[in-house]
């Protein structure tokens, strides 16, 4: 039985996010981006019952992020977490939610699920009012970061002291500028509100490597402008570009999926494990 902050990404990228965060007997789930048959079975996987959980935090309105998080909410009368600007973007998608269920947690607010805090922190991305999150258990720190164009000063202050972050690392910029995708939505996913790019995954990584941060998963690769080892590489290239150099017994690039969950991480270890 684990005793400190663990996660899992059950699954990542534009078809599909959900994250796991667990503490004592507190569970959140970061969006609900799959079907809400996909995410039991994800969350099975785990050996997590939907009924364990305290509620669903949601990024943004996007339905790689939201797409079963009506249905969840229905079936399991969990209440769902998101800002005033999301929540108007979501209404159409999500169907009827009761409204004792519906949770207003304006951006850059904290709230206590027992020991375990979340806080949000705005980021760039064309939704309403998209955010990350943090989580802490008066130890450690977990941050998620995805669907940002870019990273701003702001996400850096919010993010710097994780333990261990989940970290956007969308598209390797040649393969997407060369793929099939039609011209606007290339210039969508390269823009200041769109996707975080190898590249700037890793230049992000190089002001963030501070010898708190332990780990960083790679998260919400394309399927059509990446791959993992690429991903991997470049970030790697990019952060000594900026002049720093890591080990991986002191620092590791980890592997997110797009078709199942990660194991567990145990945030306070070093190693995870
Ligand atoms: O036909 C498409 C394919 C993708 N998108 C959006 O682009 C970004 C990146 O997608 P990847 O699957 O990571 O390459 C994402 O926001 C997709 O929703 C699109 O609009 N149209």
């Amino acid at each position: 039985m684990s005793m400190g902050m663990r996660f899992t990404v059950l699954s990542s990228g534009s078809t599909g996010n959900a994250t796991v965060i667990e503490l004592g007997g507190t569970t959140i789930l970061v969006d609900a981006g799959l079907s809400a048959r996909r995410v039991e079975e994800l969350l099975r996987e785990r050996e997590v019952s939907p009924e364990q959980l305290s509620g669903i935090l949601v990024t943004h309105e996007h339905t790689d992020h939201i797409k079963g998080v009506g249905a969840l909410a229905r079936k399991y009368k969990m209440p769902i977490y998101a800002n005033e600007k999301t929540w108007e973007g979501m209404k159409k998608y999500v169907g009827q939610i009761e409204p004792e269920q519906r949770k207003i947690l304006e951006t850059g607010a904290a709230i206590d699920f027992g020991s375990l805090r979340a806080e949000s922190f705005g980021i760039s991305h064309d939704a309403a009012e998209p955010v990350g999150y943090t989580f802490d258990d008066g130890i450690h720190k977990l941050s998620l970061a995805t669907d940002l164009g870019y990273m701003s000063e702001k996400v850096k202050e919010a993010i710097y002291d994780s333990d261990v972050l989940v970290l956007e690392s969308n598209h390797d910029i040649e393969m997407l500028r060369m793929g099939r995708y039609p011209w606007n939505i290339k210039r969508r996913i390269l823009s200041d509100i769109g996707h975080l790019s190898n590249n700037a995954a890793g230049e992000a990584l190089s002001e963030l490597l501070n010898g708190r941060l332990k780990r960083t998963y790679l998260a919400h690769l394309s399927r059509d402008h990446n791959m993992m080892d690429i991903a991997k590489m470049t970030v790697r290239c990019s952060m000594e570009d900026c002049g720093i150099f890591f080990k991986d017994s002191e620092f590791e690039l980890r592997d997110t999926y797009w078709n199942m969950p990660t194991p567990w991480d145990e945030v306070g270890s070093k190693t995870g494990e």
